[in-house]
């Protein structure tokens, strides 16, 4: 069987990738798998900075094929924060609950039209010897007034999708795996799918 190896160790981003690439028979491995790999350290400004060091660090110590995710929630009434700081917004600890709550303090007293907010995920994939891929996708929401729904992870109880009437996690892992950011940029690699294998 075909095999990926995704640089990261974040739980719920495996799932998804595990749903998204088993759909075209491929079996994803992580840094789950590999205890011994040290995080690696997110310096850069950007998602497609971010996405492209954690790919190509853990590309050169397996010399092999690797796909990392940057990811994160950008809410206009916060200047597009918590952007790139997404998963460490109440601490360096990276608690999804801390962050919500964050945000949500943060957003006391602003009307719902001013609630906008997306997800956005960079996807690079790191070649050895040749240049990183970038992919991306993004996925437009309203930032509710509290959490709801228990599925998905990080901002999903927060994140109200318009045309579904719900949160992201709200809906099933099926449904997300649809409409995310995460599967956009994902249908936009499957384009380009030759170069992984
Ligand atoms: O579908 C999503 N639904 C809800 N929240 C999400 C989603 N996608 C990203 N997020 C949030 C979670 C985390 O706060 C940040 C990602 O940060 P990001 O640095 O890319 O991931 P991470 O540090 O958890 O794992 P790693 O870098 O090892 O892949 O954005
Ligand atoms: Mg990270």
């Amino acid at each position: 069987m075909k095999e990926i190896l995704i640089a990261t160790k974040n739980k719920g981003k495996i799932k998804e990738f595990s749903d998204l690439f088993a759909e075209k028979g491929i079996k994803v491995s992580s840094l789950l798998d590999f205890p011994g790999i040290e995080d690696v350290e997110e310096t850069g400004s950007t998602f497609i900075e971010n996405a492209k060091i954690k790919a190509e660090t853990i590309s050169k110590q397996f010399n092999k094929i690797v796909v990392a995710d940057d990811s994160g929630l950008c809410v206009d009434a916060l200047q597009g924060r918590p952007g790139v700081f997404s998963a460490r917004y109440a601490g360096e600890t990276k608690n999804d609950e801390a962050n919500l709550e964050k945000v949500l303090m943060e957003m006391e007293g602003v009307p719902f039209e001013k609630r906008t907010a997306r997800f956005h995920c960079v996807l690079a994939v790191a070649i050895p010897n040749e240049e990183t891929r970038i992919y991306e996708g993004t996925c437009e929401g309203h930032i509710t007034e509290k959490p709801e729904g228990e599925n998905g992870f990080g901002y999903d109880p927060i994140f109200y999708i318009l045309d579904r009437e719900q949160t992201m996690a709200q809906l099933s892992s099926e449904e997300k795996n649809k409409i995310s950011h995460r599967a956009k940029a994902m249908k936009k690699l499957s384009e380009n799918w030759k170069i992984l294998f």
